[in-house]
């Protein structure tokens, strides 16, 4: 009885409550992020300005298309290695047949120029180890082609004259390599693999040199037990990157912690200068992006990177590549959109109709792109928002226009939009109705269909009054 209760209430008195239980106990790590929230320099900064990027993978990959003996492999074209109606001894002699005569890097580069991006990223050396910059640490490189010529510099050289900057994607995974291992079971596995990390960081140091425009690795092949286990190595071959390049952008592909975390640290914390998990998909909300810089990379067709003669499944058409821009600039991140071109160097009809038309689009729109950020307003039907970041101008990038013809603003409290001006055409009246609560209504003119996603340019300020002046009629 009374004693049973006195027990009861003394415990319940002594242990914490649920809410208030401490945080989690942070983990001690040797090799875990080693900076929180976002890098805040202005490398970085510019970064978070591109909004729209360029990926192209190219390779002796690219010879084949997806395709051999007649028959055409389901998965991605540049894992075609992987497939067992192709002899590995083929594969690995294609790159004798390397020789493209239509490779333009200025061409290249005039079209990405067109299309608006801002940052190309570009395969130098894919799973396949093959090499598309004449390094010493292999004969497996494009000197040993018919082409000879180093591919990289001049493409480097020719966007970086273009403006656009040059990141280089590299594969950690080498599967010409004797000395690469997906695990680590035995001793002869780690003497192995020593030499393969010693060769990696060689061919990185080759990069850097060679490069030197470079402002950023694109890691990837970084998912095996044999890199999980070599956090350590990954942390010091990212300062050694860093301190041999500084300013140098490199993604949370890279890295693994202590225990093996990829991505994010024990602590989940993020390891790299920007989230890199977002491939072929975008996050829904802001909070799915954890307060991280990200940029989403994204094929044409469903899968596949590599030039595929026959593309699987739906291709996004050029509306669908803008509308996925706008979700990734709207939540404060890029779009990279991916180009396979084939192995003559030519690229297929329709990934340079899709670089047109965004192009096109890009030319009446790229205000709501570029150095552009998340606006954090209640996301309406109609579309996405962006804001300039540093200034109070916020685009509304209209997908969907409701049957009214009238689009909701619903800025936070006690601002209120001031003016709004269709971008491309700023005579076509549209009127802003001021409604309760700072919000506005946007009527667009009768029947009014441009047959494409538009941009409506808000600027805002700050309410002032009670909030319940008249309903001024603009
Ligand atoms: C950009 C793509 O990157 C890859 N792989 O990406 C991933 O492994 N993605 C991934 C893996 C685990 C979780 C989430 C994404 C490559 O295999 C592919 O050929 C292409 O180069």
């Amino acid at each position: 009885g009374l004693v049973v209760s006195t027990i009861i209430f003394m415990v319940a008195t002594v242990t914490p409550s649920f809410a208030q239980q401490k945080p989690k106990e942070k983990i001690e790590l040797q090799h875990g992020a080693h900076r929180t929230g976002k890098r805040t320099d202005a490398d970085m900064q510019t970064w978070r300005t591109y909004g729209l990027g360029q990926f192209i993978h190219w390779g002796a990959y690219s010879l084949l298309g997806g395709k051999y003996n007649g028959e055409y492999y389901n998965g991605a074209a540049e894992w075609i290695r992987v497939w067992n109606k192709v002899p590995n001894a083929v594969y690995d002699n294609l790159y004798k047949q390397f020789n493209p005569q239509q490779y333009n890097p200025t061409q290249w580069a005039a079209m990405a120029k067109q299309m608006g991006v801002k940052y190309l990223t570009f395969t130098t050396k894919h799973h396949d180890g093959f090499c598309l910059w004449p390094s010493k640490t292999t004969s497996y490189t494009i000197a040993g082609t018919p082409y000879k010529k180093d591919i990289i510099k001049p493409l480097v050289e020719a966007y970086t004259k273009a403006g656009i900057d040059v990141y280089l994607y590299f594969s950690v995974m080498d599967w010409s390599h004797p000395d690469w291992r997906y695990d680590l079971k035995t001793r002869e596995d780690t003497i192995a693999f020593d030499r393969f990390k010693k060769f990696t960081k060689d061919q990185l140091t080759e990069l850097l040199t060679l490069y030197p425009e470079t402002k950023g690795l694109w890691f990837d092949g970084t998912w095996d037990n044999s890199w999980k286990k070599s956090g350590a190595f990954t942390d010091s071959l990212e300062q050694y990157l860093k301190a041999l390049r500084p300013g140098l952008i490199i993604g949370s592909r890279l890295r693994a912690d202590d225990l093996g975390n990829r991505h994010n640290d024990a602590n989940g914390l993020l390891m790299g200068d920007y989230e890199q998990g977002w491939e072929r998909k975008i996050p829904k909300t802001y909070a799915d992006v954890h307060g991280n810089d990200w940029d989403c990379v994204m094929t044409i067709p469903e899968n596949g990177w590599g030039y595929q003669e026959k593309w699987l499944g739906h291709w996004k058409t050029s509306n669908e590549l803008i509308e996925m821009l706008a979700q990734c600039v709207s939540l404060g991140g890029n779009l990279v959109v991916n180009f396979g071109p084939k192995g003559d160097g030519s690229f297929r009809p329709e990934e340079m109709t899709a670089a047109k038309d965004i192009g096109a689009w890009m030319k009446i729109n790229s205000n709501a792109i570029y150095n552009c950020e998340y606006a954090g307003w209640e996301k309406q039907d109609w579309g996405y928002y962006t804001k300039r970041t540093g200034e109070n101008k916020y685009y509304m990038i209209v997908f969907n226009v409701p049957v009214s013809g009238s689009l909701k603003v619903q800025p936070p409290r006690n601002w209120t939009v001031t003016k709004a001006t269709l971008l491309g055409d700023a005579t076509k009246n549209i009127s802003l109705e001021k409604i309760d609560y700072g919000g506005s209504f946007i009527h667009l003119p009768k029947g009014f269909s441009t047959g494409k996603p538009f941009v409506i340019e808000l600027e805002t300020q700050k309410a002032t009054g009670t909030g319940n002046e008249q309903k001024a009629k603009t």
